[in-house]
């Protein structure tokens, strides 16, 4: 168990990519997250790996489809001993509570969260897929879906977490990406904080992926971010 809320997104196009990290990773450091890329590279033999090395693994598919198909694919992760895996909120009421009665019935299951609005989205972005709605709305009326429907918490940006917090309470779990460093590249994300303010705003966990694989040392970054965070 890791008193760290940093969650490192292993965002590598191979297993040997994701393993020479995680070799190198302490599981008292950090958690690991596994999305489309690597997944769909190494599967679920990777997962058994990364479990091996004593992480606790997010599963982040963002599965995105009908009831019983997404009910499914949740109870297939918890299968896999994965520590939280998530969907998309969009999905619905009957996809989410479905889902969230199919983890209900597995002595430990995983966390199960749901997606609002990708980091990457400014208001401008999101407009144009959503016309005439705020996107900040979006987020809070999500959430509160999600909430209803019995999840653990959503994946949303820490702009949104003060407002999500206040209207969530402090039980709901609040996963944000869109988190860099000072002096790291934004890159594709656009609503985004440093660990810091992330944490002081109520994040529970913090996905960074690129700050920490990208860079030259990459144990030296997490080590600084966690430094930073009083998570040393
Ligand atoms: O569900 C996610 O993890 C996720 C949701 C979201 O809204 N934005 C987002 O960036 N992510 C993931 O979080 C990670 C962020 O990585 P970096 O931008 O490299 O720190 C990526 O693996 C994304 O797939």
């Amino acid at each position: 168990m890791t008193h760290s809320p940093v969650i490192v997104a292993l965002d590598y196009p191979t297993a040997e990519g994701a393993l020479d990290l995680a070799r190198r990773l302490d599981p008292a450091d950090c958690r690991l997250k596994v999305g489309k890329e690597l997944y769909t590279r190494a599967g679920p033999a990777l997962l058994a790996q990364l479990h091996t090395l004593g992480f606790d693994v997010f599963l982040d598919l963002k599965f995105h489809d009908i009831p019983n198909t997404v009910s499914r694919a949740v109870s297939v992760a918890a299968d896999l001993g994965v520590w939280m895996v998530n969907v998309h909120a969009s999905c619905g009421r009957r996809a989410m509570t479905q889902a969230a009665d199919t983890l209900a019935q597995f002595s430990a299951p995983p966390e199960l969260i749901a997606v609002t609005v990708l980091t990457s989205f400014s208001q401008a972005e999101f407009e144009e897929v959503h016309h005439g709605e705020r996107l900040e709305e979006r987020v809070s009326m999500l959430a509160a879906l999600t909430q209803d429907c019995g999840l653990d918490g959503v994946v949303c940006s820490p702009h949104e977490v003060p407002r999500l917090r206040a209207e969530r309470g402090l039980n709901f779990g609040l996963v944000t990406p869109g988190v860099r460093p000072v002096g790291s590249d934004a890159g594709d994300q656009t609503r985004i904080m440093t660990p810091e303010q992330a944490i002081a705003a109520g994040s529970s966990y913090l996905v960074i992926g690129r700050p920490i694989t990208q860079a030259s040392d990459p144990l030296q970054a997490l080590h600084q971010i966690n430094l930073t965070l009083g998570a040393d």
